[in-house]
């Protein structure tokens, strides 16, 4: 089978295309296959790195901001939208896939309507609980929509009956992962009990601003803490704690990252996650069965990541602190609440493994055989 994968931008659009390539591979060993995302998106980095052959085309996202500059913006994201189209066809018909799929995120529109136009079967895959722009604008296009969160069934109107709800790829793949001593690669004690914070696949700076406030108070605690500050932002991070907190900062229990490979593996050896609510973090977590805190994005489209927060916390599988709560004060009260109640947080495991939905690579392997 000869498979055209294209999505990106951040890692919750990358993993998932990722994880269902490794899926098909596993049951036909002799696919073929062709990632296409854009230069500036984290795919440029996360699949070369996974050895999946990779091209780019160029396309923006649309600015909200609908005053002069914003229109003008606009008008060269249609014009490198028309090109996107023509630079697809070019790369599809070379490649000549058996099917299109589009995991999300601005690069998916040009890729998969040149896909449809072809009449190569083409399936995006929805991540959210609140359907994004590009995959409502692709939707009377495409073949079949693959969404994780029952709330997306019904949000492509006039198009509901392509709609499937399979669940995240990445779910799947992460599935049966067993605790290992993965914390000794951060020379933490792996016994010990550990809390995981990052925010989304580039890091999130008001979180990063909370845990520069919260250091202190952190490192008297008696778990560990990973924090995961986003690639770009480490320097920076490092350098205020320096400035801060001076020789203090290096503490026994807290190790400060710019990102992590194996982040599967990191879930599975921790207590609890603290971060944002990107939705293939929660389809990770729930598929580990993992409690969390998490604080949602609020600039996201529709408030999406809170949306994507509060049907975990609706099944007691997730506490939430919104944004704008969020202190130095409440960061820390809260991750100490849930760290000293043992029971709670198997409770919360357990609710969060109830909500895991582990089948979706082989869901959409499904859907891919009926429509090619
Ligand atoms: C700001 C923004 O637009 N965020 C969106 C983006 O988030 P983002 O890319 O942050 O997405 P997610 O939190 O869903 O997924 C992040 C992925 O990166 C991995 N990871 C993260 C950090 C790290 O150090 N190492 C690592 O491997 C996680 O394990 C996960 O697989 O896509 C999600 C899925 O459509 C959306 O729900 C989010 O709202």
């Amino acid at each position: 089978m000869k498979v055209l994968l294209t999505g990106g931008g951040t890692g919750g659009h990358i993993y998932p295309a990722l994880a269902l390539k490794k899926r098909i591979e596993e049951r036909y060993p002799d696919s073929e296959f062709l990632y296409i995302g854009t230069e500036r998106g984290l795919e440029s980095k996360i699949v070369p790195e996974n050895a999946v052959p990779f091209k780019t085309i160029k396309v923006e996202g649309f600015k909200r901001k609908l005053n002069l500059e914003g229109i003008l913006y606009n008008l060269n994201t249609i014009r490198l939208f028309l090109s996107g189209i023509s630079q697809s066809k070019k790369f599809i018909k070379q490649f000549a896939p058996d099917v299109v799929i589009g995991t999300g995120g601005y690069v998916c529109a040009p890729v998969c309507y040149a896909a449809a136009k072809a009449k190569v079967p083409t399936v995006i895959h929805e991540q959210n609980s609140v359907a994004g722009v590009t995959n409502k604008f692709l939707a009377r296009f495409v073949d079949k929509i693959a969404v994780c969160f029952e709330e997306a069934v019904t949000q492509f109107k006039g198009n509901e009956a392509k709609v499937i709800y399979t669940g995240n790829p990445r779910a799947q793949e992460v599935a049966g992962i067993k605790k290992t001593p993965i914390l000794k690669q951060f020379d933490l004690n792996p016994d010990k009990e550990t809390v995981l914070i990052f925010g989304g696949s580039r890091g999130a700076q008001r979180i990063n601003q909370t845990f520069i406030d919260s250091y202190q108070k952190l490192s008297e605690q008696p778990y560990q803490v990973v924090y995961v500050t986003g690639e770009v932002h480490h320097q920076n991070i490092i350098s205020q704690l320096e400035k801060k907190y001076g020789e203090s900062m290096h503490t026994e229990s807290i190790r400060v990252v710019p990102y992590i490979q194996k982040m599967p593996e990191v879930f599975a050896a921790v207590s609890i996650v603290v971060g944002r609510s990107g939705a293939t973090t929660l389809a990770e977590l729930t598929s580990l069965g993992i409690p969390s805190i998490l604080i949602p994005s609020p600039n996201v489209t529709e408030d999406h990541q809170t949306k994507n927060a509060l049907s975990l916390v609706h099944h007691g599988a997730a506490l939430m602190i919104r944004e704008s709560e969020l202190s130095e004060k409440s960061f820390v009260e809260e991750i100490n609440r849930l760290m000293k109640d043992e029971d709670k947080r198997k409770e919360m495991a357990d609710n969060s493994k109830k909500l895991g939905k582990q089948k979706a690579s082989d869901e959409l392997i499904e859907i891919i055989n009926q429509i090619t």
